[in-house]
């Protein structure tokens, strides 16, 4: 269902259906909006901003910790939903819940840090600064954190006091439907928050509306340069995209092994590689050292675990989120044997388990060419040897993209060599890739992103900076003017 104006109402588009990666269980029916249902959603953003944005913060944020709290009495069901629909297992679906119900309190902290106001007075002078809503925001979110991404943009928005519209990936309508209920439970005005559905087409009649003040993305880096594109010539919309990655782990001189190895799965195959923070380029010295650390990798990933969602959680991986991704991942790993790349281990589809499910998989292509830089988004990592931690970091930082980078080693001069060199917005030293701080800004440089990044430094792009002199006395006075004025 569609929800406009604060109700409820089918749309009248194309008909959708979500079904569940792990076992294909149908979950949610229903159909996309069409245009005139997308601007009545627009209107009905407009109208609430209005209201919604002279209400005082307190008042926005006593309906938001609501929402939390509702969020909170209905986790298990919210896990369930996003573990069944995104395909996670259940502690990774539980992790999801939890950072959605935390985000709001993190949210205020970043308000306040962040937008807030301030004032100081100087002589009869006082100055302001405060800060004010822009209006009606677009926000899209990507398949693979169906709540947890779109909440990062959505908690920050309302709490500065704009209004939105939502339009949820069209593989994840369900766990869209689930949030925004709670946001009405928790008494969200009419029009303050609507949802509507659909694919690109519903996408784009959201973005070229004259409606909108903003675009809150995060998705792929080819849709965020198309919405980039589309916002050409209308520098007075805020676009905010969050993008993807082709992140490198370089991992060097280490004494544990395994532990290294853990770092490197937890980073390239959590969420059966589908996250955008997820390793997918690993980085080993050539030499005995890189060798054995390989081995030690290999063998760990031949005792991955991937599963169905079970009830005893020993899965590590689930299944990509459709059949067609996992086809994607297959093709691209093909197309990277076929340039060169020499298998480590093949990423298989476990047909036992559904057409979704992938085996992880990591092809060394150090000797390989034109090596595509683009994400492949799943369980598949490319391994490069290089000769030194010079050559490490040049290959590193050979992308478009920007997201996040990583070392793996014991030497600390390494890491502080390294630092300021990695290219990234997320640079991490003996800590998985994956797993970034909601209390941190989150994003990337290139195709990454637009340099405004999201998560704490959410609240920046929410709000504008008003800034103000005035009389502290509240009264009409100029002690003197350089006015030169004559004599009559
Ligand atoms: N940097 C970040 O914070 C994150 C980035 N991602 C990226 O998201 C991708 C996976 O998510 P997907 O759902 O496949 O992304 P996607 O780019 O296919 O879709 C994202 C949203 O944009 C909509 N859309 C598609 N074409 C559009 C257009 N022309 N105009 C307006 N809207 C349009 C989609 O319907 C969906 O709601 C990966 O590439 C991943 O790296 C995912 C999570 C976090
Ligand atoms: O938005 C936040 O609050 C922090 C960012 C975050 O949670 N990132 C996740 C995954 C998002 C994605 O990359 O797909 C992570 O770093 O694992």
């Amino acid at each position: 269902m569609l929800f406009i104006d604060g109700h409820w109402i089918e749309g009248r588009g194309i008909d959708m259906s979500s079904h569940s990666p792990h076992n294909g269980t149908q979950l949610w029916t229903g159909a996309s909006a069409t245009d005139n249902q997308v601007n009545a959603a627009l209107e009905a953003a407009t109208e609430a901003f209005q209201v919604w944005s002279f209400q005082s913060f307190e008042a926005r944020l006593e309906i938001a910790r609501a929402y939390a709290g509702i969020l909170k009495e209905n986790k298990d069901k919210l896990t369930e939903l996003i573990s069944m629909e995104a395909g996670k297992t259940g502690w990774d679906a539980a992790g999801e819940a939890t950072a959605m119900i935390n985000k709001v309190e993190i949210s205020v902290t970043a308000y306040q840090e962040r937008t807030g106001s301030k004032e100081a007075v100087n002589g009869t002078l006082r100055s302001k600064l405060s800060h004010r809503p822009y209006g009606v925001m677009a926000v899209f979110g990507p398949y693979n954190f169906p709540g947890h991404l779109p909440n990062g943009h959505i908690v920050p928005a309302l709490l500065a006091g704009n209004t939105i519209v939502f339009k949820p990936s069209e593989l994840t309508p369900a766990v869209a439907e689930f949030m925004v209920s709670c946001w009405e439970k928790a008494g969200l005005p009419h029009g303050v928050l609507n949802l509507v559905h659909g694919g690109k087409e519903t996408g784009v009649a959201l973005t070229s509306s004259p409606l909108i003040q903003g675009v809150l993305f995060t998705g792929s880096a080819q849709t965020g340069i198309a919405i980039n594109k589309s916002l050409a010539g209308r520098p007075e919309v805020i676009s905010a995209l969050e993008m993807g990655g082709n992140n490198p782990l370089i991992v060097h001189k280490v004494d544990d092994l395994e532990a290294a190895a853990t770092l490197t799965i937890l980073s390239a195959y959590i969420s059966s590689g589908q996250r955008c923070t997820c390793a997918r380029r690993l980085i080993v010295p050539e030499g005995p050292e890189g060798d054995a650390f390989i081995a030690t990798l290999a063998n760990m990933i031949d005792r991955i675990h991937v599963d169905q969602v079970t009830s005893d959680e020993t899965a590590f991986m689930g299944p990509v989120i459709t059949k067609e991704a996992a086809d994607h991942v297959l093709k691209e790993q093909e197309r990277l044997i076929a340039k060169g790349g020499a298998v480590i281990r093949k990423s298989e589809r476990l047909s036992a388990l559904g057409d979704a499910f992938l085996s992880p998989g990591l092809i060394d292509v150090s000797v390989a060419t034109d090596v595509p830089d683009e994400e492949i988004f799943g369980p598949l990592l490319q391994l490069t040897r290089v000769s030194d931690f010079d050559e490490a970091i040049k290959t590193a930082n050979r992308t478009k993209y920007g997201l996040a980078s990583g070392l793996i080693s014991d030497d600390r001069d390494l890491y502080e060599y390294f630092y300021p060199r990695a290219q990234a917005g997320i640079v991490n030293w003996n800590q998985q890739l994956t797993g970034a701080a909601s209390t941190a800004p989150f994003g990337g440089l290139g195709h990454s992103g637009n340099h405004r990044p999201s998560a704490y430094y959410a609240a920046d792009y929410c709000a504008y900076g008003v800034a103000t002199i005035e009389q502290a006395e509240g009264k009409v006075v100029v002690a003197s003017a350089p006015l030169g004025l004559k004599d009559k």
